[in-house]
């Protein structure tokens, strides 16, 4: 791949944004790379936890400006379709994923951020969504992933004024998980996602969907998720195997079954 770069190890699957010299700006082909990259680790059974981050100095610095000069309306659409069939793919991807955050996460490149389980960033990382600057606003989903992630107050001001804040600001607000120093980003990144890998996959994907449907749904239906999900969970292996290990007063081994 062009833009995009994959690496396995012990159970995650790495995602580098490949484009270091341009901040990771995101142009169509990276998001066509990110999709193929994407899918192939939901269909990998050694991947349990999928994790994005940056070549470089940025983790993105957000949709890639130069191509919106030629852009015609059909073509604006397109874009903004496909960056956003990405990122909702991303949100629903049945495993957890972790957005590494090693600089900039402006525009795109927050949006992208946004649409991962959880992000974790250098304390010298920088957020932001600059895009009305440029006479648009934020198109790959971040004007509604954001107002769910902050609230109202903080969403509006971000995107209206399109200042950026700090990784301690963000995390104040409710945008980060964790913010770390720069040097032990991706030791804490890994420790993160090995307190994932030792739950079962099974049981975390369905915990997923349940939070994800109940995240657009009024709160009745959501509950109503929660209690049918419950009552499946009943019907798996890991269920018994988790319910056992306690009482056996061992870790549980978990297979996804
Ligand atoms: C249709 C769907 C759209 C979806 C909605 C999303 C929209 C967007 O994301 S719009 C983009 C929003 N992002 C920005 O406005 C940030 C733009 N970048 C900057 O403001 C700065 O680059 C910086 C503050 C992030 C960093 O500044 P600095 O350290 O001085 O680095 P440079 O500006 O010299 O950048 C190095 C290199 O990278 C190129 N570049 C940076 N960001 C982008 C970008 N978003 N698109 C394209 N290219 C970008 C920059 O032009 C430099 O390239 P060279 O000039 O060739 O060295």
């Amino acid at each position: 791949m062009e833009t995009v770069d994959v690496k396995k190890d012990n159970g995650i699957g790495w995602v580098f944004l490949n484009r270091p010299d341009k901040l990771n700006a995101i142009n169509m082909k990276m998001i066509q790379e990110l999709l193929t990259a994407i899918k192939n680790y939901e269909e990998d059974n050694e991947v349990k936890v999928i994790v994005i981050t940056g070549r470089g100095k940025a983790f993105s610095a957000g949709a890639d400006i130069s191509q919106f000069k030629e852009l015609t309306p059909a073509g604006a659409w397109e874009l903004a379709r496909k960056g956003r069939e990405l990122m909702d793919y991303i949100e629903r991807v049945p495993k957890p994923t972790i957005a590494m955050i090693n600089g900039y996460a402006l525009g795109g490149g927050l949006e992208l951020a946004m649409a991962c389980d959880f992000r974790i960033a250098s304390e010298d990382a920088m957020f932001g969504l600059p895009e009305i600057n440029l006479g648009i606003y934020p198109g790959f989903g971040g004007t509604q992933r954001l107002l769910r992630l902050v609230g109202k107050t903080k969403a509006l001001e971000m995107m209206m004024t399109g200042d950026r804040i700090t990784a301690q600001e963000a995390e104040r607000i409710g945008l980060l998980n964790k913010v770390v120093p720069k040097e032990k980003l991706e030791e804490e990144t890994i420790k993160f996602a090995q307190k994932l890998m030792e739950k079962s996959p099974l049981i975390l994907s369905i915990l997923k969907s349940v939070v994800l449907y109940g995240n657009d749904a009024p709160l009745l239906d959501g509950l109503n998720m929660e209690s049918l999900g419950w009552g499946f969970v009943f019907s798996t292996n890991d269920q018994k195997e988790g319910v056992n290990a306690f009482l056996e007063k061992r870790k549980p081994n978990f297979q996804g079954k």
